[in-house]
C-alpha cells in the first residue's frame, strides 16, 4: 500500500447483490496465511468483500474469523511472532507493502469489538478522538462532525442533550453504537464488526441490525457472528471458514438454503462435530 491512497471504491447504495458480486470488491485477498509462531491460524484465503454490502464471516470456534479480520488492517503487526503470507488489496492498495502506511490502513479499515470500548472521556470526545488524531482542530467542525457520526449510528437523539457526560455511563447496546460512531467519524471505507451484538439484549440487538442496514449503503461491512440467525437475517453473502480455510462464499440466501459444501451443510443446520 502507498501513502498515496486510492480514492473511493466502485459501487453505490443502489447497486443489486449481482453487481456487487461482480463489481470491483472493495477488499481482495489472496493466498493469505496467518502464523501465530509455528501454529497456522489461515491457510490460503482468498475473499472478495463486496464493496457498500455486509459480509457475513461465520464458523466453529477457534476457525479463524478475528484472525482474518486482523489480517485485514494489520492488527496482527500488534501480535509478536506473527507471520503473514499472500495478498491483501483494499481497492488497489497492497495492504502489506513495504511503504504502507497503516495507520491511513487502520482509518480506512475500521474495527468494533465484541466488548464496546469506548475510552474514559465524554460521549463526544470519544468520537472527536480520531478527528483530532487527523489534526482537526476546529471546534465548529468537530461538532458538526461528531453530531454526524452519531446520528449515522442512530444515537444522536439519545445522546444530545448530554454529549459532555462520560461514555461509560451509557447503557451497553448505547456504548456499541458510540464505538461504531467513534468508527464511521474519520470516515472508513470498510467497517469489520467482530461479533458486536454478542453482548447486547434482544432488544438492543434488533436495533443494532437496523443500523448495520441503515450503514450498508456507505460501508463496507464485514461482521462476525456466531448467530446463524443474524447471519441469514442482515448480511448479502456468507463467507464460511473452516481450520483457517474458505470453504465456501456466495450470496447469503444461497448458501443458507443450498449449500455447496458439505461441512457448510453441517454447520448451518448444527450437525457439525
Ligand atoms: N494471539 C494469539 N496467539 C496465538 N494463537 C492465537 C492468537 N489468537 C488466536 N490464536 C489461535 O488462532 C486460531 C484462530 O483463532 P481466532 O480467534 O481467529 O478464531 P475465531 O474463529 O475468531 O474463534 P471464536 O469464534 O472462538 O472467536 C485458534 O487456534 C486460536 O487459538
Amino acid at each position: 500500500m502507498s501513502n498515496s491512497v486510492t480514492p473511493a471504491i466502485d459501487g453505490g447504495a443502489s447497486v443489486s447483490r449481482e453487481q456487487a458480486a461482480g463489481a470491483a470488491p472493495a477488499l481482495r485477498t489472496r493466498a493469505l496465511s496467518l502464523w501465530y509462531g509455528a501454529r497456522r491460524a489461515l491457510d490460503a484465503v482468498d475473499l472478495d468483500v463486496p464493496a457498500r454490502r455486509i459480509t457475513a464471516l461465520i464458523g466453529p470456534s477457534g476457525c479463524g474469523k478475528s484472525s482474518l479480520l486482523r489480517c485485514l488492517n494489520r492488527l496482527t503487526d500488534e501480535i509478536e511472532g506473527t507471520r503473514v503470507e499472500g495478498e491483501v488489496r483494499l481497492g488497489e492498495a497492497d495492504v502489506y507493502a513495504p511503504d504502507a502506511f497503516v495507520h491511513e490502513l487502520r482509518r480506512r479499515v475500521g474495527i468494533v469489538f465484541q466488548r464496546p470500548n469506548p475510552f474514559p472521556l465524554s460521549i463526544h470526545d470519544n468520537v472527536a478522538y480520531g478527528l483530532r488524531l487527523l489534526g482537526i482542530r476546529s471546534r465548529r467542525e468537530l461538532d458538526e462532525r461528531v453530531e454526524a457520526a452519531l446520528k449515522a449510528a442512530a444515537l444522536w437523539d439519545e445522546v444530545a442533550s448530554r454529549l459532555d457526560d462520560g461514555a461509560l455511563g451509557l447503557s451497553l447496546g448505547q456504548q456499541q453504537r458510540l464505538v461504531i460512531a467513534r468508527a464511521i467519524a474519520v470516515e472508513p471505507e470498510v467497517l469489520m464488526l467482530d461479533e458486536p451484538a454478542s453482548a447486547l439484549d434482544p432488544a438492543a440487538t434488533l436495533r443494532f441490525e437496523e443500523l448495520l442496514h441503515e450503514l450498508a449503503g456507505r460501508y463496507t461491512l464485514l461482521l462476525v457472528t456466531h448467530n446463524m440467525q443474524q447471519a441469514a437475517r442482515v448480511s448479502d453473502f456468507t463467507a464460511f471458514m473452516h481450520a483457517g480455510r474458505l470453504i465456501e462464499f456466495g450470496d447469503t440466501d444461497a448458501l443458507f438454503t443450498n449449500p455447496r459444501e458439505r461441512q457448510t451443510e453441517d454447520f448451518i443446520t448444527g450437525r457439525y462435530g
